[in-house]
């Protein structure tokens, strides 16, 4: 004890070369000075950071739970360790503390709905790399620079052009016929229909075929269950793997072989996606991809062509590398599936649930005319009643209820409401679940009201679909979302007689993955409507 006193003490003084030689000496003698000395250099640089963010801090008059206003250890618990409960958190800090609250040293949270447009549609707004740190780093969406977002965007985004999705309405009633299928053979068998994996097989096999080139074809497989479970095993460990961002690294770097052992979960699909981008850079020609129209193309086509594109005109071009090619690939992949197939999955609880919506949609749907024996797309997207009940789904589930964290640009933005402004370099955000249920916005929130969203009063709230968020990196997919809720749900409603199995109120109640996941994969009844 007594040399861990004197060997701290010594630290105190300037240290000649003979005082260094004597103290290397002691720890050669005794290694635990050395794991002393650590410490009290963590203790001392702790102790700075603290009085620093308490004080110096761009952000130290902003108020906040002290252990916030300190550190990111209450966040990473609730996040990290809680496994997403950090939200009901800030509901509680709100209410001490006013709307605008710091949540961590260098983040606030505002709870102030008329702030949301100020903050995302503003392009010069970032999102925040500490929150970003996901595996697919290359990928447009944990793109941070604005300029090279701008050129992934500007590269990508023919292909999520309306004039795309309206040419894939043959392959969306072509997947739709092979879950309606799977549908009517547990109806025969008269079990519930796992509609919820139903659907995440769909938007899976949708994704996969149109923008990466072969289709994951889950829905046909004997184990489309546990297929389903790989791609929702996705978001698992999403908040692990935001807080402790090396385990990703270790990921990457360990040998395939030693993961082989993950075989059945997200890892198949990273590998069936490394494999697809493989082979397209093998097979790249650029004056074949050149002859493809504009919704024949991949994403890999894209990204290929435009890099070819460039270096012929002898403009520097972005070397494109594989890595890139498989992070587009799987991010959009996981991106599409997975809050599309949600989406799906509540909008037919609600439809089930609130029975008052039944009727007056089953009346409008039936005054469609069928073509080709379908209901036309562009026919059910005039449908004022479906495309209330749509936003009205959106709205009462907001799909990716928490904030999207933002860094503040130059000039800082400044909130009315405390008469404060947060400084350049700070990280805020809003989240989307306060102002879906913001009655200033939305009055009586908590009903479930399509209506809300018709005529001019609902064209007005049009402002306030916040669900793909909002400005320069919006949804990049939200047509094609909103092609596959329009033709799903109408054909489901249309085509059967609905019925909630036992304990869905409970297991549709969800978890905060970064997007909202039901506790339980939705299950149904059904029974085939006659024409
Ligand atoms: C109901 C379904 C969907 C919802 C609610 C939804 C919601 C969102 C939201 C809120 C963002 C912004 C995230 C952020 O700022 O961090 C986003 C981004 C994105 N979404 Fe979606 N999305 C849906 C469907 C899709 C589909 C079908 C695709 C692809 C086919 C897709 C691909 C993407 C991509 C690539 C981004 C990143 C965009 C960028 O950074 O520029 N999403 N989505």
């Amino acid at each position: 004890m007594a040399s861990y006193y004197s060997n701290v003490t010594m630290v105190k003084h300037a240290w000649s070369q003979s005082d260094v030689a004597t103290y290397l000496q002691q720890v050669r003698e005794n290694p635990k000075a050395l794991i002393w000395l650590v410490l009290a250099a963590y203790a001392t640089y702790w102790a700075f950071t603290i009085i620093y963010n308490l004080t110096l801090h761009p952000l130290a008059h902003f108020p906040g739970p002290f252990f916030c206003r300190i550190s990111n250890l209450p966040q990473c618990y609730y996040e990290a360790i809680l496994n997403g409960q950090f939200m009901p958190e800030i509901d509680k800090y709100h209410e001490k503390y006013g709307p605008v609250v710091r949540i961590n040293p260098n983040e606030v949270h505002i709870k102030d709905s008329s702030m949301y447009h100020a903050v995302y549609k503003n392009p010069a707004f970032t999102k925040d790399p500490g929150s970003y740190a996901l595996g697919v780093s290359q990928g447009m969406a944990f793109t941070i620079s604005i300029d090279q977002h701008k050129e992934k965007r500007r590269t990508l985004n023919p292909c999520f052009s309306k004039l795309c999705v309206s040419n894939m309405e043959d392959t969306l009633y072509n997947e739709l016929g092979k879950v309606v299928s799977k549908i009517k053979e547990y109806e025969r068998k008269g079990e519930q229909v796992p509609i919820a994996e139903l659907l995440y097989c769909y938007t899976a096999d949708i994704i996969s075929s149109h923008f990466l080139g072969q289709n994951l074809n889950l829905i046909a497989a004997a184990n489309f269950i546990e297929r389903s479970a790989e791609m929702q095993s996705f978001t698992k460990g999403i908040w692990m793997a935001v807080h402790f961002s090396f385990i990703r690294y270790i990921l990457v770097a360990t040998p395939r072989w030693m993961l082989a052992y993950l075989s059945g979960t997200f890892v198949d699909v990273i590998w069936f996606v490394e494999r697809l981008a493989q082979a397209a850079i093998k097979k790249f020609d650029l004056e074949k991809a050149l002859q493809k129209k504009a919704y024949e193309e991949t994403i890999f086509d894209r990204m290929l062509c435009d890099n070819a594109r460039r270096e012929e005109k002898g403009r520097k071009a972005r070397p494109l590398n594989f890595r890139e090619l498989a992070d587009e690939g799987t991010g959009i992949l996981n991106a599409g599936t997975e809050p599309s197939a949600i989406m799906l999955c509540y909008a037919t609880y609600f439809f089930s649930l609130f029975s008052h919506v039944q009727k007056p949609l089953l009346d409008e749907l039936a005054s469609v005319e069928l073509q080709d024996g379908r209901l036309p797309l562009r026919k059910l997207e005039a449908l004022p009643y479906l495309t209330g009940f749509i936003k009205e789904s959106l709205r009462y589930m907001p799909l990716i209820p928490g904030r999207l964290p933002r860094v503040v640009p130059n000039g800082g933005l400044y909130v009315p409401a405390v008469n404060k402004t947060i400084p350049e370099g700070c990280v805020v955000g809003l989240s989307q679940l306060h102002i879906s249920f913001d009655p200033e916005v939305f009055p009586s929130p908590h009903e479930f009201k399509p209506e809300r969203w018709f005529a001019e009063s609902g064209k007005d709230l049009d402002h306030w679909v916040l669900a793909f968020s909002k400005g320069r990196t919006d949804c990049i997919g939200k047509t094609l979302a909103y092609a596959e809720m329009y033709l799903v749900l109408a054909n489901l409603f249309t085509g059967f007689d609905m019925e909630l199995a036992p304990g869905s109120r409970e297991g549709m109640e969800w978890d905060d993955r970064v997007v909202a996941h039901s506790k339980q994969n939705l299950r149904i009844l059904v029974k085939s409507r006659t024409a």
